[in-house]
């Protein structure tokens, strides 16, 4: 196991005035242990960033280290990283006790010690019984179990996984999402999680690094990211319905951006007047849509506060205690 270091990473695709510059000088320190999870949607940069961690991409400036090494120059096979992808890329033709032998073997492993730790793997996983078949015998969830394996049978210093899950049905992904934390929970290695999917990053990071547009945004607990977000960036993009924005609404100064979280809102007469455009029911709780001023506001209601008819005039409070300043200039926390 070991720790995992971003300096200052840069990475640009192409050449001279050409080159594109994607990802704009990351510095994070992920430690011993650690599940990070990197999250940002289409195009913000993370499977660029994991990569560069992999070495299947070059890092175009700063540095990478795994541990003490710096590994930038370093061969993929050499940065001792075990990665499990989305597609699983598992060899059909072979059985999956030989797709999750296949890297010791051309490591020369002795051949009782491959059989052994593709049994105890196949056991945490709890493939056992599946490992004579072929992979289009498996099941999609359990295909990416047996690419799992792959992965912890190298008994590698990092863990990259990127969107590992993004091809399973819902309730397939909330399952391989306790085996990940379980098997995290019990081997105990560095890893880096890629998905721009804000719930998974919610459910499984210890902490997460929020990207947006190559710069990152945000690194913190799940706790920290939600209740104090950096950006109106990492505001709007963690949290369902999104947090509101508001430039114009009263007490909103030239120049500030309030946030408040939907839920905390309530309908109280000390209130904005709003005016309900649209009201979800979403069994416990409803979702109501209004507008003030000339912005949209969500608030989400339990039961208990009743629901306002489509049309209707209704007054929206925020909690004191829980409202997030921005500066409109530059997107950041006003502390
Ligand atoms: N080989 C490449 N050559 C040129 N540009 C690339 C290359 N690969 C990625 N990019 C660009 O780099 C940026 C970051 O891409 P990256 O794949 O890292 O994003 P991502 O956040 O993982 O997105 P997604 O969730 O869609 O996979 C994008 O603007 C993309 O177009």
């Amino acid at each position: 196991m070991a720790a995992l270091s971003f300096r200052n990473v840069i990475k640009r695709y192409g050449k001279g005035p050409k080159a594109n510059q994607v990802i704009h000088g990351v510095s994070a320190e992920v430690k011993d242990g650690e599940f990070v999870v990197i999250v940002g949607p289409s195009g913000c940069g993370k499977s660029t960033l994991l990569r560069m961690v992999a070495g299947l991409e070059e890092i175009s400036a700063g540095e990478i280290a795994i541990g003490a090494r710096v590994v930038n120059d370093l061969e993929p096979a050499q940065r001792d990283i075990a990665m499990v992808f989305q597609n699983y890329a598992l060899y059909p033709h072979m059985s999956n006790f030989d797709n999750m032998a296949y890297g010791l073997k051309i490591a020369k492993v002795p051949k009782e010690e491959i059989r052994a730790r593709v049994d105890k793997a196949a056991k945490i996983l709890e493939l056992g019984h599946l490992l004579e078949r072929k992979p289009r015998e498996l099941s999609g969830g359990q295909r990416q179990r047996v690419a799992m394996g792959r992965a912890i049978v190298r008994q590698p210093q990092v863990f990259l996984f990127d969107e590992p899950l993004s091809n399973l049905d819902a309730k397939l992904r909330a399952q391989t999402r306790l085996e990940i934390q379980k098997l995290h929970r019990e081997l105990g290695i560095t890893s880096l999680f890629v998905t721009h999917d804000q719930v998974e990053a919610m459910t499984l990071a210890q902490r997460i690094i929020v990207m947006n547009a190559g710069v990152m945004d945000q690194f913190g607990t799940p706790e920290e990211v939600y209740n104090r977000p950096a950006t109106t960036f990492v505001a709007s993009f963690i949290g369902s319905p999104p947090m509101n924005l508001l430039r114009n609404a009263p007490g909103v100064r030239p120049g500030q951006i309030l946030g408040i979280r939907p839920e905390h809102l309530t309908l109280d007469d000390s209130g904005w007047s709003v005016n309900v455009e649209q009201v979800e029911l979403l069994g416990a709780e409803r979702l109501i849509y209004g507008r003030v001023g000339d912005e949209q506001i969500i608030m989400r209601a339990d039961e208990s506060q009743g629901a306002p008819a489509v049309g209707a005039t209704v007054r929206m409070a925020a909690r004191p205690d829980r409202l997030h300043w921005f500066d409109a200039g530059s997107g950041k926390r006003v502390e």
